[in-house]
């Protein structure tokens, strides 16, 4: 069974032939811990929670080895310490755990590792030295520089850049003592009120690309089959972390997966910009986290989206319904999942052709029920949808007995005063919220259908 991926390394869509089968290997780069995390930073979770989901499916659970960082040492933690009067060591405890919390709300699977930079530092000493060996490297004022120069030929490769192009583009202040404008940190001197680390160029701390070359040297070896992360790493993060580890030796990664941005306005949310909403105003908005991950399932992962109240609307009424069909499903002896939803992930991670063909296989199941529920809720599950770690949020019914109540005493009024204008405007006035009014001889009943919307029943 072929997966068909975008190579960003090649600008194609290739067949994804991995190294080895027995273990798939995969790396993406995960959050800076300084701030919460923004609901743009869920979609690369998303987008490779179900490309881990479908390699899992199709090469087998223990297979497939998939390693998320943390990077736990950064400027911006610095200087978010500094303002906070905070630890650095408390802040990105938290950050971290809150970055879990909501990543398992929104029905993320845990990747098989998730090193935190901190923790490999000796790692990243020993690979700088090497690349100084080697040449691709220098020192200079207790800075260790990767000299882009010693790699020419690939430099640039991956973003589509030439050198010359990108000296010519620079709009930052060059540091006096790089040889080539291009060149990049890979090591950086500490005063003491900094993070530091012993090193051979003294007390110090690594620049943000060689952490993920040495983590995932470290746990995925040499040469690996995909990376992954926003297409705002392709350049200058991935691009150096390519040189890096290519001058190293290591054959690193050999499919490149870019995710398309979130964006606000025509803009990047980011937590630099402040543009952004989080993952937790949502959850604590009482937006279910199934319900953000339908959202972003329903773009494909290679363009740009933005996040909206009518998608939000729309997902969690298809979601209540779903829902209440996956509950009759018995799933005794599950059968697989069906090969259209299987089909539309191995082309290229087709999210909202699988969504597509969810939707069908719902009204299936609506209509002839046994064997057909099972089916749609195993397919929806490849998604990450339907699940149990998501279930119990539909449960929350909707009460609307203090409404029923008032139209049934506005109902009696009129039939005494056979002016029946108060029942009508406040019947148009709940349908209008999206809100069935059933009115027989024994009483009133509403119900909420797909277009509920509570927020206009604070009128009524
Ligand atoms: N708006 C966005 N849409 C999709 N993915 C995003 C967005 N912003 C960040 N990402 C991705 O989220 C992951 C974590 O990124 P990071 O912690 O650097 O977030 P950030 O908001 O860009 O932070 P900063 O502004 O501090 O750089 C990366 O894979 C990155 O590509
Ligand atoms: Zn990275």
């Amino acid at each position: 069974m072929t997966i068909r991926l975008t190579n960003t390394a090649t600008r194609k869509k290739e067949e994804f032939v991995p190294l080895d089968p027995k273990n798939v290997r995969m790396y993406v780069c995960g959050p800076t811990v300084y701030d919460r995390a923004h609901i743009g930073n869920a979609r690369p979770v998303i987008v490779f929670d179900v490309l881990f989901r479908l390699l899992r499916h199709v090469y087998g659970a223990d297979h497939v080895t998939y390693v998320r960082n943390f990077t736990d040492v950064d400027d911006k933690i610095n200087a978010r310490a500094a303002d906070s009067g905070r630890s650095i060591g408390e802040i990105t405890a938290e950050t971290t755990q809150w970055y879990l919390d909501d990543m398992a709300a929104i029905g993320a699977l845990e990747p098989t590792h998730m090193p935190r930079a901190t923790a490999y530092i000796a790692e990243m000493i020993a690979m700088i030295e090497d690349l100084i060996a080697k040449g691709h490297a220098y020192e200079a004022e207790g800075h260790v520089l990767f000299a882009v120069d010693s790699w020419k030929d690939g430099y640039g490769k991956l973003s589509g850049r030439s050198v010359d192009d990108m000296i010519a583009g620079a709009r930052v202040e060059v540091a006096p003592y790089k040889r080539n404008p291009m060149d990049f940190v890979m090591w950086k001197p500490s005063s003491d009120d900094l993070p530091g680390w012993d090193s051979p160029w003294g007390r110090g701390r690594p620049g943000w690309h060689i952490e993920c070359s040495a983590m995932a040297y470290d746990l995925l070896g040499e040469s690996f089959d995909i990376h992954g992360g926003g297409n705002d790493l392709l350049f200058p993060h991935h691009e150096n972390e390519i040189a890096q580890s290519k001058c190293a030796g290591h054959g690193f990664a050999r499919y490149w997966l870019h995710n398309e941005m979130l964006q606000v306005e025509g803009k990047k949310m980011s937590k630099s910009l402040g543009n952004f909403f989080t993952i937790r105003d949502l959850l604590d908005q009482g937006v279910p986290g199934e319900v953000i991950r339908f959202v972003f399932l329903s773009t494909h992962y290679r363009k740009p989206m933005d996040w909206t109240e009518k998608k939000r609307k729309e997902a969690e009424a298809t979601l209540r319904k779903w829902r209440d069909l996956a509950a009759r499903a018995d799933l005794l002896d599950p059968p697989k999942p069906v090969p259209t939803v299987v089909d539309a992930l191995r082309d290229d991670l087709n999210t909202p052709k699988a969504l597509t063909e969810l939707h069908r296989l719902a009204a299936e199941a609506s209509d002839k029920a046994g064997p057909h529920l099972d089916l749609f809720v195993v397919s929806a599950r490849l998604l990450g949808l339907l699940t149990e770690q998501l279930a119990g949020w539909h449960e929350t019914k909707i009460d609307l007995s203090d409404y029923a109540n008032r139209l049934s005493q506005l109902r009696a009024d009129a039939m005494a005063t056979k002016d029946f204008s108060a029942v009508d405007a406040m019947k148009a006035a709940l349908s209008d919220a999206g809100v069935e009014v059933r009115m027989s001889k024994t009483g009133v009943e509403l119900v909420p259908g797909s277009s509920f919307d509570a927020t206009k029943l604070e009128g009524v």
